[in-house]
């Protein structure tokens, strides 16, 4: 299968002051959404009139100033959900760690978050490091923003608005880093995977790596600037949408020597996901059963390897 670092995925500009439901430009907005998710089940968005380059620069320093910290006091971010706490130094993934923050509900609106942070950044640094909690959430804040518009976009385009419901979802911030390989290890930083997300937006330090599959089986390499966004679909999205969303299979694999830190928002929603009536006609028969979040990534933790990084875990879980 070719790697092909000229063809890009499409790129999308959310930058526009009147991005307000019904003008021209949402609409336009929207259709590009739709169809870079049906055919790529990814994006690029650009963001830079939300992101400056400035918090950009800050987050990246709050995520090396984190994943610095000596492992025990990373690890003290447990959490009973895997993969959401603090993960590292696996064997199977020796380049790779990464550390969470979990907002587990928006009940609350943004003053839950402000809470966690605060909590997350007292339980890393017990004197406080009011920077590090300033950054992450007002960062957080903006990528929910960015989240949000395009779910929006998302039940918009499929005619379905009424379904949007922001008491039932949920938000993981995470700060990831590939240490530069040793001579005699591999480059992989992240094998093969599919995200178990609704959406996965990713933003990365100045180290490309992101390899995502087209449906054809070709790898795009993607090379991004600071004011871009990795906007991806996970396997719910693609349940939600009764399988008019695609979920792209990607990887991480290192070149140069530089460490590479990805600052990742992951949507989730609780309850039962299942796919509108309104998705499901004799064109479009139902493809997935209801299904509860955590049971589709309990029944992912329990698949051997080879399945996890071949197959779609919520087609084996409950596809009809
Ligand atoms: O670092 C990246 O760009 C990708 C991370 C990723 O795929 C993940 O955390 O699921
Ligand atoms: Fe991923």
């Amino acid at each position: 299968m070719a790697v092909q670092a000229m063809c890009r995925l499409p790129i999308i500009d959310f930058s526009k002051e009147d991005l307000k439901p019904g003008t021209s430009s949402w609409l336009s907005t929207r259709n590009k959404v739709q169809s870079a998710l049906e055919e790529y089940g990814c994006f690029e968005a650009v963001y830079d009139k939300i992101i400056s380059l400035e918090l950009h620069n800050e987050i990246f320093g709050s995520a090396k100033e984190l994943l610095d910290l000596p492992t025990e006091v990373k690890a003290k971010s447990s959490s009973d959900i895997s993969y959401f706490g603090y993960t590292g130094e696996e064997p199977d993934r020796p380049l790779f760690q990464s550390l969470g923050i979990n907002h587990a509900s928006t009940l609350e609106g943004p003053q839950s978050f402000t809470n966690l942070t605060q909590t997350f950044t007292n339980q890393m640094w017990p004197a406080g490091n009011n920077q590090f909690c300033e950054n992450a959430l007002s960062y957080a804040k903006k990528i929910v923003e960015l989240e949000q518009l395009v779910k929006r976009m998302v039940f918009d385009s499929y005619g379905v608005k009424k379904y949007l419901d922001p008491r039932i979802q949920f938000y993981n911030l995470r700060f990831l880093k590939y240490r530069v390989p040793e001579m005699d290890e591999a480059n992989v930083g992240v094998e093969n995977h599919t995200d178990k997300t609704f959406l996965s937006i990713l933003h990365q330090n100045e180290v490309n790596g992101l390899e995502v599959k087209t449906k054809n089986g070709d790898w795009i390499k993607m090379e991004l600037s600071p004011s871009s966004f990795v906007v991806m679909a996970g396997e719910v999205l693609l349940a939600w949408s009764n399988g008019r969303i695609h979920t792209p299979f990607h990887r991480v694999i290192l070149k140069g020597t530089k460490a590479r830190y990805t600052v990742g928002l992951f949507s989730f929603q609780s309850g039962i996901i299942q796919t509108p009536e309104e998705l499901v006609d004799d064109k479009h028969p139902l493809r997935f059963k209801p299904f509860e979040y955590f049971k589709l990534l309990r029944y992912h933790y329990d698949l051997d390897d080879a399945r996890k990084g071949n197959e779609s875990t919520v087609k084996a879980l409950c596809g009809v």
